[in-house]
């Protein structure tokens, strides 16, 4: 089938010099309207999974879902990856599932809340690496800790992240310790903290250098040209869907995300994938909310489902035209598990 490796799909992307969008998904609506905006632009694309995912969808469910959607697709290459994975048993069952890629996340504990020191996230990524790698799978490692410039704060969300207030050294990762930290592991790509949070409140104005610093990101890529550089809280947050939930009975208070701009300034420094979850929200929200407002009589799920797919579907043609992603799927044919195996252990 089409299934690919994150390592080969970023790395066909940084000779290209695009990126992937990665969307989070829970349920068959957000996978089909990934796939489908994917088809229409043709687009490879990273479908991931979290932790809160998997229990929400059930690993066997998951797990046969993206074999629907990669043989419903055969054409695009699809990278089904494991979002914010918390330690060795979390990343290897997410392997066993049929993940073609995942996260180890050492910036955190395995609570997914305190802070962790250099030395237990080296490790502990070093381990997964080895392990994922013996499997051909590739590894997403993460250095510094989301959370809020202007505010000093985490971003706990959704029972994940951290929860007390932060330092500007742990909100904004290291450059010459992000050098350390790939020699250290061994990751294929590398998430890095500059500024965003996960969720809808990333910022309480549009964002400047001082409180998105994308000069890190140019700094991290100018020591270490040839890691793949992955953003996290990366939604827009457009304006136009907070304002349609808002005039269909939602209270989305005053925010901004990052602007698509912004990311498009992370491409041209090595940034390969850009995390986005709360935007597909917003958007089947949008669509939920405006659908059953218009019409309270209705309650088939569907007549409120598919409009809500098609929202979300939207906003994922959007950021694959802008990433650069349209177009590349054409040119991709996906290597086998195995290969990538042969290829780590040369
Ligand atoms: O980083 C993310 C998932 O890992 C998602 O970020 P957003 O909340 O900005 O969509
Ligand atoms: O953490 C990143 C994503 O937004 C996933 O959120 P979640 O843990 O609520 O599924
Ligand atoms: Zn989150
Ligand atoms: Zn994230």
């Amino acid at each position: 089938m089409a299934m690919i490796t994150l390592r080969q799909l970023l790395d066909h992307a940084a000779e290209r010099g695009y990126a992937v969008p990665a969307f989070n998904i829970n349920n068959m609506e957000q996978g089909l309207a990934v796939m489908k905006a994917a088809a229409a632009t043709r687009s490879p694309v990273i479908l991931q999974a979290s932790r809160g995912a998997r229990s929400y969808a059930n690993d066997l469910v998951l797990a046969g879902l993206i074999d629907g959607l990669a043989r419903a697709y055969p054409e695009i290459p699809l990278c089904m990856h494991l979002d914010h994975g918390n330690g060795l048993a979390t990343c290897a069952t997410a392997i066993q599932n049929g993940f073609t890629s995942v996260m180890m996340d050492g910036s955190l504990m395995a609570d997914g809340k305190t802070p962790a020191d250099y030395d237990y996230n080296a490790d502990i990524t070093r381990r997964v690496t080895e392990m994922a790698h013996a499997c051909g799978v590739s590894v997403e490692g993460e250095l510094g800790v989301l959370g809020s410039l202007e505010t000093g704060m985490g971003e706990a969300e959704d029972g994940h992240g951290a929860t007390e207030k932060l330092s500007e050294d742990q909100l904004l990762t290291d450059p010459a310790e992000a050098e350390q930290f790939v020699k250290d592991t061994g990751v294929d790509a590398l998430a890095i903290a500059m500024g965003t949070s996960h969720g809808a409140y990333k910022f309480t104005r549009k964002p400047d250098g001082a409180i998105l610093a994308m000069h890190v990101i140019e700094e991290i890529h100018r020591r270490l040209p040839n890691t793949h550089l992955v953003m996290h809280g990366s939604s827009s947050v457009p304006e136009d869907l907070q304002q349609i939930i808002n005039n269909y009975g939602g209270d989305i208070r005053p925010t901004w995300g990052v602007p698509v701009e912004e990311i498009q300034r992370g491409i041209r420094s090595g940034v390969r994938k850009v995390n986005i979850d709360t935007d597909s929200r917003l958007a089947m929200t949008a669509a939920i909310r405006k659908t059953l407002m218009e019409d309270p009589t209705e309650f088939d799920p569907r007549k409120y489902l598919k409009p809500a797919m098609e929202m979300m579907s939207q906003v994922c043609k959007d950021r694959f035209e802008a990433f650069g992603t349209a177009g590349q799927a054409d040119h991709l044919t996906p290597l086998p598990l195995s290969a990538m195996a042969s290829r780590y252990a040369a």
